[in-house]
């Protein structure tokens, strides 16, 4: 693993941060962030309630504007582009629930990613020829996060946790060549939790793949970094191999500290 890391670290970074800032008000949720991140690398991002994670987050995939610094994406300045024009370009997002469409059927809203990236668009009239090839795609991602008992159902009423699935079905079918999964595994059934863990592995497998990932529970952190980032206070306070990452005094007192359990939230 570690040589895997220190491989892909010898290559050019997929996505960059550069003294990426927010501020909220007097708040700088976000202050001066530089980081790398390579392909072939699923990166952790760690830290306190309240460190920045999620703003960081969000800055990256284009739902908040900085306040300054830069996001490049393949070497491209993508800073001024929009959410929508940094998806198209590969940046996908699981778990913004508000992309699901609740009054489609759940088959009908992985065949919509399916098509999107195919390049069809989303003109219902015009892929007859070709539906039945995507909705044969779609229910291949159904079937990665076993939701195709459900492939019927409207996604308004399916579970939290099914829809937290079903995010991780559009986002293997749009196959983002970076992917950013926030808390993946947050609000699912104790039978759920490895069923997108091992998805998230093999996804990793994939030497294209950068995969950014927020997550609180340790266990998880443990099973997956190949590299972790300390966020503190808007600040990155740490950034290297998970042992040497979770062995630092600065890690220690600033997460691990007294915290591991209060931060293991369900
Ligand atoms: N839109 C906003 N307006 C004002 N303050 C905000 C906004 N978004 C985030 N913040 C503040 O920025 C800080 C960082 O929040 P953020 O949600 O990014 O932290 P986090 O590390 O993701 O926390 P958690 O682990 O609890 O999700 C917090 O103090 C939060 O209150």
């Amino acid at each position: 693993m570690a040589d895997m890391a220190a491989a892909s670290e010898r290559a050019a970074p997929s996505l960059s941060t550069r003294g990426l800032t927010i501020r909220f008000g007097g708040h700088v949720a976000v202050n001066a962030v530089t980081a790398d991140f390579f392909p072939g690398t699923l990166t952790v991002i760690v830290g306190p309630n309240g460190a920045g994670k999620t703003t960081w987050f969000n800055l990256i995939s284009g739902q908040l504007r900085a306040s300054a610094g830069s996001v490049h994406l393949h070497g491209r300045d993508i800073t001024r582009l929009g959410a929508a024009r940094r998806t198209r370009l590969g940046i996908g997002r699981a778990f913004q629930l508000t992309n699901l469409f609740p009054l489609l059927s759940v088959i009908e809203n992985v065949r919509l990613a399916v098509q999107s990236r195919a390049g069809i668009g989303l003109d219902f009239l015009s892929v007859w020829s070709s539906h039945r090839d995507l909705i044969e795609r779609a229910d291949y991602y159904l079937g990665r996060v076993a939701l195709a008992a459900r492939r019927d159902m409207l996604v308004g009423a399916l579970s939290h946790g099914d829809q937290r699935k079903l995010e991780v079905a559009i986002l293997l079918a749009l196959q983002p060549s970076v992917m950013m999964f926030d808390e993946p595994t947050a609000g699912m059934s104790a039978d759920d939790v490895p069923v997108v863990l091992d998805l998230i592995r093999e996804v990793k497998g994939d030497a294209a793949r950068t995969i950014l990932l927020v997550e609180h529970k340790m266990d998880v952190v443990r099973q997956l970094a190949d590299r972790i980032v300390v966020l503190h206070n808007g600040v990155l306070v740490a950034d290297g191999e998970p042992r040497e990452v979770m062995a630092s005094a600065i890690v220690q007192e600033a997460y691990l500290g007294t915290s591991d359990t209060e931060h293991a939230r369900a």
